[in-house]
């Protein structure tokens, strides 16, 4: 095959350590459309830290529990802050999400409580953190991403050090689990694409197990 074309193939990488991506698993029209109908019920909102700053990324959440930056802490909550309802249901194009991940990995079954969205426009960044509001680590957390693409990055157990950089486009899921579960990742700064310059955002779906 001509490397002119990209593929649009399902392709399983093994970063090692628990860290996986698939390639083009996911169906984006109806994820995106999916996404649209939970912000519709849960707007985007740029949610304040304990230290006091909005964060640059927009946030809403679907599922039995939504991530939530707060004043007072980080946390799982039932409802979201701003209506006092509780988060939008997680659509199932959205839940079926994490059966084919499992099912492509061999994972042990799950069941997904909670998926935090994540909308980063152009510009936009994530610092480098883990993922440890969660009652057990031994649930993968699966990355979804959309719309432009991104360099995803994984660090390790400790938050200084050499990145290791991963590109992720449309349609990739990314997965930290095993030993990579806890390590610390971000997002570089988001870009136009000058091939693409009706797409002005990224979007990304966490599907987590919040409870134990
Ligand atoms: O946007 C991404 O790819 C990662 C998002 C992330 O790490 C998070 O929401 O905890
Ligand atoms: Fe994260």
């Amino acid at each position: 095959m001509s490397d002119l074309f990209a593929s649009n193939e399902v392709e399983i990488l093994d970063h090692g350590q628990g860290l996986f991506q698939i390639r083009n698993l996911v169906n984006t029209e109806a994820t995106m459309a999916a996404i649209h109908e939970v912000a519709k019920q849960a707007p985007f909102r740029h949610m304040m830290t304990p230290m006091g700053h909005h964060m640059k990324v927009a946030t809403t959440n679907c599922g039995e529990y939504g991530w939530i930056a707060q004043p007072s802490g980080y946390g799982y909550s039932r409802n979201d802050p701003e209506s006092g309802q509780s988060w939008p249901a997680m659509p199932d194009t959205i839940r079926t999400i994490s059966d084919d991940v499992i099912a492509h990995l061999n994972l042990p079954k799950y069941s997904p409580d909670a998926c935090l969205i994540n909308r980063y426009d152009i510009g936009t960044s994530m610092g480098r953190h883990q993922d440890k509001d969660e009652a057990n680590f031994d649930y993968p957390i699966i990355s979804v991403s959309l719309g432009l693409p991104a360099i995803f990055q994984v660090v390790g157990p400790k938050r200084q050090g050499k990145a290791t950089y991963y590109s992720v486009s449309d349609g990739d899921v990314f997965i930290l689990s095993g030993q990579a579960r806890l390590y610390y990742h971000g997002v570089n700064t988001v870009k136009a694409n000058p091939n693409q310059p009706e797409l002005q955002q990224r979007y990304n779906l966490t599907l987590r197990r919040s409870q134990p």
